[in-house]
């Protein structure tokens, strides 16, 4: 743990606090040291969220169930190589590059398996009905992720002094109904292959497209650049969510917030390369069709839809294969 990340205590806004209960000067305490946090490092740790270890445990030990099935019973579940298609599904070990939007050299696939998950599911899209438990376990979860992330949202939007914060939280109302890229993903990083390919990461380096990423996570490996450029490890910490914002966001509040680079390294020494990462991402997106107008009026971008946006993003991302 470098210290670079800063951790904050979220109890003052948690699952546990209703709305009515919550004490104003607590909520701007908490508004300020968020605001410092995403206008400088763009990543903390958040404590206290109200979403229980437990539940996240169980999210892995239910993902882990679907890595285990024949390889035949995921293909069902397989997730479309179309680029455009939505984002639900499953995604076989290198069958993502996730890198920075732009690269022109091509790299190997990353070495994590993972699913996303996108409601409501659309035609064709079904859930793995091997594992009874799947869709209520990753339902009931992304619903926790939603609430906290619409409180993150709110906070955000008073440190940036946005005068209407509920019409700016009325461009989320889509989330989980469709017209919103909002989705929460499940990843496994196996074992290091003793041969692998050159250039090969687990994840490698990105920012994330949408708003607001959650991401809880069980092992070592990720790394988040700092104000000099390096990478500096973001280690788990216990009864934590690593929060970070994305490019939209960044882009909507015309660079106030930063989306900081990260990536997903392959461990070292012989043990660790040994031992599983699993982690869960909970994407948090505005709605497709939200007009992105600088937050603070200036026009230091032109306006463009959200759903353009995030093609121009993901366009460079996805390996077909
Ligand atoms: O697995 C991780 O910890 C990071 C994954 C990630 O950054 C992403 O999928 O955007
Ligand atoms: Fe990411």
């Amino acid at each position: 743990m470098s210290g670079y990340i800063p951790v904050v205590d979220f109890s003052a806004y948690s699952l546990d606090n209703k709305r009515k209960n919550v004490n104003d000067a607590d909520l701007e305490a908490l508004t300020d040291e968020l605001m410092q946090a995403f206008t400088t490092v763009g990543f903390v740790y958040l404590k206290n969220t109200g979403i229980p270890t437990s539940e996240v445990n169980n999210v892995f030990d239910v993902y882990d169930k679907f890595c285990f099935q024949p390889e035949a019973v995921k293909e069902k579940y397989s997730r479309p190589v179309d680029r455009t298609a939505e984002r639900h599904g499953w995604m076989a070990l290198e069958r993502e590059m996730l890198s920075l939007v732009g690269r022109d050299t091509p790299a190997p696939g990353d070495l994590k398996e993972c699913f996303n998950i996108h409601p409501p599911l659309t035609e064709g899209q079904t859930w793995p009905e091997e594992i009874p438990e799947f869709e209520p376990v990753m339902m009931d979860f992304y619903h926790k992720c939603h609430v906290i992330a619409m409180r993150l949202l709110e906070l955000i939007a008073r440190g940036l002094g946005v005068e209407d914060v509920d019409g700016f939280l009325g461009k989320f109302k889509y989330v989980g109904k469709g017209r919103n890229g909002t989705n929460l993903r499940t990843l496994r990083y196996p074992p290091v292959p003793d041969v692998i390919k050159k250039d090969q990461v687990r994840c490698g380096e990105h920012t994330d497209f949408g708003c607001l990423t959650l991401l809880f996570q069980d092992n070592h490996g990720l790394e988040v650049v700092n104000a000099d450029g390096e990478y500096v490890p973001a280690s788990p910490i216990p009864g934590t969510v690593v929060v970070n914002i994305a490019d939209t966001l960044q882009r909507w509040s015309a660079d106030k917030l930063k989306s900081t680079r990260h990536r997903v390294v392959m461990p070292e020494s012989p043990e660790e390369r040994q031992r599983v990462r699993r982690s869960i991402a909970y994407f948090f997106h505005c709605d497709s069709d939200v007009e992105l107008n600088c937050l603070d009026g200036s026009d230091k971008y032109e306006p463009l839809l959200a759903r353009e946006y995030l093609n121009q993003q993901v366009g460079a991302t996805y390996l077909s294969g």
